[in-house]
């Protein structure tokens, strides 16, 4: 069976990390121990043994300190750089198919850095297309009692759905404070829901909510997410007592089966639409890129002098600076830790398979396109000439 993927989200505090901690002991009780990764560059302390760990490969306070970001920016260039060789981690994810039956996967809690950037997508699409995969949102439930908060943190929910494009489990965190029933009640009563808002002293103010344009777009959203909230799971946990687990679980399954049958075929079409496209693309810019190429040709030399001083894509980052936040991984507390960076640079090979490098590519497409191109160029200043 394939290894089931989930990936976990949530606002920072909502306790993704406490989660998987719990997560991961529960699965070893259970005696189905997970595949453990942590994407999250920045935490200082990860309570439970990961597999693989985006730390090893890339020192968030060096990405900081080398190319002078602030601490967003850094996440998101070290998921950037990490997402360069994503195809080496699902290799070996996909290689421990026959031990485990989930992968588990921590996210920054910086949800923004993740969520919508270009290499939180690529990540998450290479796990989608490799595993079936599931979202587990973490909500603190405690800080969503009130029916504005609780609406807006749904509405990221619901963006983050359409954004993945994947199915969504919703995980009422914190059960041990404050129980998740009011949640689950909002979420299936319409009306309770509604009688909610009316009586909110946040959003009622001075001005009323049953009058003007917050009354009636609040209405109208409330009617959007009735109809998200029939596309997902709910489960309340405590991360602390361990609570709600069997039942986070058995919702894992179900959304399983879900991928499966619905988001799988779904998920196909859209990626073969989407390659389609790009092709199509593509040979429109070959067909520009030649007939520039014929044109300012004579430009061209001293434009690439220029362009080789500049580091323009991550691979010449990496390449600039051997001291540019990649390095060694730390012989540390003895986790069986499987994937750095570094030991790749020098070989291409992980644990005995030879990975395809992404910058060796790079530069192979490169290389290739600069033989097909030069007797094409050729050709097309021959042409220029002779009109
Ligand atoms: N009472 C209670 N507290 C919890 C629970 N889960 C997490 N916490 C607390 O919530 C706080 C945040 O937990 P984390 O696991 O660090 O949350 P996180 O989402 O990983 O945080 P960032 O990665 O920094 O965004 C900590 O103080 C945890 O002790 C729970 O089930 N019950």
């Amino acid at each position: 069976m394939a290894i089931q993927t989930v990936i976990c989200i949530g606002m920072a505090g909502s306790g993704k990390t406490t989660f998987m901690q719990r997560l991961n002991s529960h699965l070893h009780a259970a005696k189905s121990p997970p595949y453990v990764v942590n994407l999250d560059p920045a935490v200082l302390n990860v309570p439970y043994g990961a597999n693989i760990d985006i730390r090893d490969s890339v020192k968030y306070k060096k990405v900081m300190e080398n190319y002078k970001l602030g601490p967003n920016g850094a996440i998101v260039t070290s998921l950037n750089l990490f997402s360069t060789k994503i195809d080496q981690v699902i290799k070996l994810v996909e290689n421990k198919r026959d031990a485990h039956d989930y992968c588990i996967v921590d996210t920054p809690g910086q949800i923004e850095c993740f969520v919508w950037s270009a290499s939180g997508s690529i990540i998450t699409e290479s796990f989608a297309s490799s595993f079936p995969t599931v979202i587990a949102y973490i909500v603190d439930t405690p800080r969503n009692s009130s029916p504005t908060t609780f609406m807006s943190n749904m509405l990221y929910a619901c963006s983050i759905l359409y954004k993945t494009k994947l199915p969504m489990i919703v995980v009422f965190n914190k059960t041990d404070v404050c129980k998740a029933d009011f949640a689950r009640e909002w979420m299936t009563d319409f009306e309770a829901f509604q009688e909610a808002l009316r009586s909110d002293q946040d959003l009622n103010g001075e001005s009323g909510l049953g009058s003007g344009y917050m009354g009636s777009l609040v209405n109208s959203m409330s009617l959007m997410l009735e109809e998200f909230y029939s596309q997902l799971d709910i489960v309340g946990v405590s991360s602390f007592t361990g609570d709600g687990f069997d039942e986070f679980l058995t919702a894992v399954d179900k959304k399983v089966d879900e991928y499966e049958s619905y988001y799988k075929t779904e998920r196909e079409a859209i990626l073969k639409r989407k390659e389609e496209e790009e092709a199509t693309r593509k040979q429109k810019s070959l067909t520009h890129l030649m007939k520039d190429l014929g044109l300012k040709e004579n430009q061209g030399s001293s434009r690439q002098k220029d362009q080789d001083d500049e580091a323009e894509v991550i691979s010449d980052l990496e390449d600039a600076n051997e001291n540019d936040g990649i390095v060694l991984r730390d012989e540390d507390e003895g986790i069986e830790r499987e994937y750095t960076f570094a030991g790749d640079r020098t070989n291409g090979e992980v644990n005995g398979n030879t990975a395809p490098d992404l910058q060796k590519r790079y530069e192979e497409a490169l290389e290739q396109v600069a033989k097909t191109a030069s007797s094409e160029t050729a050709e097309n200043i021959a042409r220029y000439i002779r009109q």
